[in-house]
């Protein structure tokens, strides 16, 4: 799996028909989140995801750490791919895909400015039972690990994207503007982004995404053509 896209925080229909119209490979639902703030309701999200073509994928952001709820939120969500961003223990991702080989998981690193060697860590302990890893930005004034609009230092996140077994996704901050040189710099397998897609009234911008989209795909090839 290389270059791939993710766009992150649907908010309804419209938007994830446009995303997928823009060409993003795949559409991030944040949902069971401890501040509760939602973009959209588990019903909304569940009948968005069931319209997804095979070509594409919903995945659900999630705060959950509990195996079993894991596995049960997505038979009931209909998705086979989920984005595990709060502090899962390796013992309980064992568990998950014991449980639910079938699932795609996603694995939050959440960068801070000193936390290379705990991050390296979960890549070693965590590697064996996830599919792929996500970097993203802590912010410390607010404390949110994801969505948070800011970049962290890429050095880590390519840094973790070389001694890492698995692809990584890179995410933080991400903007059309920026994103071709957070893949020539980190040169991960995937990119996500969330607010910086996002016009004055907080949905996504049609224009925006055309050119995450298209920025993105330019450095992928540029960076395969490189190896
Ligand atoms: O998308 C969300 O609402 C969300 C909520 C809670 C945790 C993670 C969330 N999404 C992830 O945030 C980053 C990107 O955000 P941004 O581009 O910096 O605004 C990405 O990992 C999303 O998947």
């Amino acid at each position: 799996m290389h270059g791939l896209i993710q766009v992150a925080g649907i908010i309804d229909q419209a938007e994830a028909d446009m995303i997928i119209e823009e060409g993003a490979d795949w559409l991030g639902f944040a949902l069971r989140l401890p501040a509760k703030n939602e973009d959209l309701s588990e019903a909304d999200a569940a009948a968005i995801v069931k319209k997804i073509q095979p070509a594409h994928k919903g995945v659900i952001i999630t705060y959950l750490t509990d195996a079993d709820e894991i596995k049960a939120f997505c038979a009931e969500m209909g998705v086979d791919a989920i984005q595990l961003h709060g502090d899962i223990t390796p013992a309980e991702l064992r568990k998950l895909r014991g449980i639910a080989p079938e699932l795609y998981l996603l694995k939050s690193l959440v960068v801070k400015t000193d936390n290379i060697g705990e991050l390296t860590g979960v890549v070693e302990h965590a590697a064996e039972w996830v599919d792929m890893f996500i970097t993203d930005t802590f912010n410390p004034a607010t404390g949110a690990k994801g969505a948070t609009g800011l970049v962290h230092d890429w050095d880590i996140s390519a840094e973790l994207a070389r001694v890492s077994p698995r692809p990584l996704m890179l995410a933080g901050g991400l903007t059309p503007d920026n994103v071709a040189a957070a893949i020539e710099k980190v040169r991960p397998a995937a990119v996500d982004a969330h607010t910086g897609l996002e016009n004055a009234t907080r949905r996504k911008d049609r224009l925006k995404v055309r050119k995450f989209v298209t920025e993105s795909r330019k450095a992928f090839a540029h960076i395969a053509a490189q190896v």
